[in-house]
């Protein structure tokens, strides 16, 4: 049922891309679906150039024959299509469950659009009950985790900082070759203030906080898609 709703959602946005168009591909099980959407488009005809946020979206996307380029090649996109881990009626974000926040977040932010994909499940009305990916540098790791938490503290939130692990044990590490903290908050009341405080830590490299880069959503929900902001 999920994945019927991701696909519908996926299709929907699809429906969005033109000729000519300069593409972001998201990463995720639902991103997943967009790129197939877009390959099965490209190989009827449709002309686009595609730049990927992860390794794997990369793969997929050279699987379906989609013409890539890099963001140095291609500094400016027009539309970029990515799931979301949570997202609120501001179409505030949180991305990275995984592992692509940093690439994604580089690359919304080169698009004149986001869209976010996802079933209606993720939804919310207050950020922060899914875990908040905090990417950082391996160097100085229990330094960087213990100034979050000071962070946290003054700004009366609380929550476990657990380093996310692979399947295999060892701990995960991204694309850009760091790691990822993930921040059981419960609930984020200031995402703005968070945001922003997050990012003046020496070795944070990034957050999941995506606050003003999505422009529109397509949500899936049993009663049908549900669009937000401006698609
Ligand atoms: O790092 C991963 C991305 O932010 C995903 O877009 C996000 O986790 C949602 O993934 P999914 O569509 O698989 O729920």
């Amino acid at each position: 049922m999920s994945d019927n709703l991701k696909r519908a959602a996926a299709d929907r946005a699809a429906e969005l891309v033109t000729d000519g168009m300069r593409l972001g591909l998201g990463t995720g099980s639902t991103a997943a679906h967009f790129v197939s959407a877009i390959g099965e488009r490209v190989r009827a005809g449709l002309k686009v150039v595609g730049v990927p946020t992860s390794e794997a979206t990369r793969e997929q996307a050279q699987r379906e024959g989609i013409p890539l380029s890099t963001l140095d090649e291609t500094p400016d996109l027009d539309l970029t299509v990515d799931g979301a881990d949570e997202i609120d009626d501001d179409l505030r974000l949180i991305k990275g469950g995984g592992g692509a926040l940093l690439r994604e977040k580089i690359v919304a932010s080169a698009s004149q659009r986001m869209i976010v994909i996802a079933d209606g499940s993720k939804l919310v009305s207050k950020l922060g009950r899914f875990p908040l990916p905090i990417e950082v540098v391996p160097f100085g790791l229990t330094a960087t985790e213990r100034a979050i938490v000071r962070l946290l503290d003054s700004l009366g939130m609380s929550g476990e900082l657990i380093l996310r692990h692979a399947p295999d044990g060892a701990a995960y590490v991204t694309d850009g070759g760091h790691f990822i903290l993930d921040a059981h908050l419960g609930r984020i009341d200031k995402p703005n203030v968070l945001a922003s405080t997050l990012n003046n830590i020496p070795g944070v490299v990034e957050h999941g906080l995506f606050l003003g880069l999505a422009t529109g959503a397509i949500l899936a929900t049993g009663d049908g898609l549900v669009e937000l902001g401006q698609l």
